[in-house]
């Protein structure tokens, strides 16, 4: 049952000169219709299918935590921590405006950094939402991506672990921590940071309970903005030039003409695709 084509919805990033991104038929609909039959095209490939079953997925509760609190307070253990998690995870929960000058500092800059490069952020919100699925097994609320951001800040239900993260290989839940923004480092940041900072593989699974919602906020550059490796991320002998230059919304327009592919548009990003 493919929905009406009327009832398709395009996202209005024309407006921003963004370009289009791939029109998606509406979730609503299919909800509205009381289906219990999963639409064709949203049945993934085997490989894709998610591992629902907790009991088998590896545990959450290896995700770094940082304290915010103590970040500001300049406790080095935590900063080390803060660093740790981006480079071994892209992926962390909790946050403070903070952290763009604790990024800078790590990044080998002083706290000012990021902002004297790339002034004050701009923010782009989503609102996801999942309905309940009769098959969650064999489908994906959002396909494997990494953010197209700077930073992506994520507000999930706390009652419902849905988002999954790839770490070495494996899928790792994200299990809600109350009150806690989970915070990732998208594609921009791995580029400044000539690839030691990840950004992270994500994906979210539905279930058959419960809809669910999520907000996502990116931190963007200025979209007429280069974006690309920092001075004091690389050198010539140990850490040569990975990633190249690019205007930022012209990155924008390459994600958003193309289908959410696991790192595929962070390959784009780096030198040997040119
Ligand atoms: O709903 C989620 O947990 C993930 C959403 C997401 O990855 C996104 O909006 O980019
Ligand atoms: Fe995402």
């Amino acid at each position: 049952m493919e929905p009406k084509a009327e009832n398709r919805y395009v996202q209005e990033e024309e407006g921003l000169g963004w370009g289009k991104s791939l029109p998606v038929p509406s979730v609503q609909e299919i909800v509205r219709n009381d289906s219990q039959i999963v639409p064709e095209k949203y049945i993934q490939e085997r490989k894709d299918r998610p591992t629902l079953d907790s009991e088998f997925s590896p545990n959450s509760s290896e995700i770094p935590v940082i304290n915010f609190s103590l970040l500001e307070n300049g406790d080095e253990d935590e900063l080390g921590k803060l660093d740790i998690a981006c480079k071994e995870w892209g992926f962390f929960q909790k946050l403070s405006d903070e952290l763009a000058a604790k990024l800078s500092l790590l990044m080998g800059m002083d706290k000012e950094g990021l902002k004297k490069l790339y002034g004050e952020m701009k923010q782009a919100m989503r609102l996801n939402y999942y309905p309940a699925c009769s098959r969650p097994d064999l489908v994906l609320g959002v396909s494997a991506h990494s953010d197209a951001s700077a930073l992506t800040l994520l507000l999930q239900d706390d009652e419902i672990t849905a988002l999954q993260i790839r770490h070495k290989g494996t899928w790792v839940p994200v299990k809600p921590i109350p009150n806690a923004l989970v915070v990732n480092i998208g594609d921009v940041a791995e580029a400044w940071s000539n690839g030691v900072y990840k950004s992270i593989e994500h994906r979210a699974v539905t279930n058959v309970n419960k809809a669910r919602m999520s907000i996502a906020t990116f931190m963007m550059p200025n979209e007429e903005l280069e974006i690309g490796p920092l001075e004091s991320m690389m050198d010539d002998k140990h850490r040569p030039k990975l990633y190249r230059k690019i205007k930022y919304v012209d990155y924008i327009r390459h994600t958003l003409e193309r289908k959410m592919d696991g790192k595929a548009h962070t390959e784009y990003l780096k030198l040997e695709s040119v």
